[in-house]
């Protein structure tokens, strides 16, 4: 049991560092986005594109077996963030 405990947990340990290392990554392409928009006077937040990804997203979550309410409430999540991000920058150009 106890062998088998640590070899999950260290999977855990693997997808949660892939998790990380992935939003990372996101972070760094929206921050672009982000001076773009900037740049360009367009407004941090797109709530049509939102919308466009949340749908997206709750079907590959369905598809994956994921709960669709838990991954539009993570993606919901990330978004807030990114979007506070983009305000930040926003009134720094
Ligand atoms: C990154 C963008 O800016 C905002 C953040 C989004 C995101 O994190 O996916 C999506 C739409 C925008 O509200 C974008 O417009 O593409």
């Amino acid at each position: 049991m106890r062998a088998e405990l640590a070899r999950l947990r260290d999977s855990i340990d693997n997808i949660d560092a892939a998790v990380v290392h992935m939003l990372a990554e996101r972070f760094k392409c929206t921050q672009q986005v982000g001076h773009l928009k900037a740049n360009h006077q367009l407004p941090p937040a797109d709530p049509d594109r939102e919308a466009r990804q949340i749908a997206r997203l709750r079907q590959l979550a369905e598809n994956a077996k994921l709960d669709p309410a838990f991954a539009e409430k993570l993606l919901t999540f990330i978004i807030a963030e990114v979007i506070r991000h983009h305000e930040t920058i926003a009134k720094s150009s």
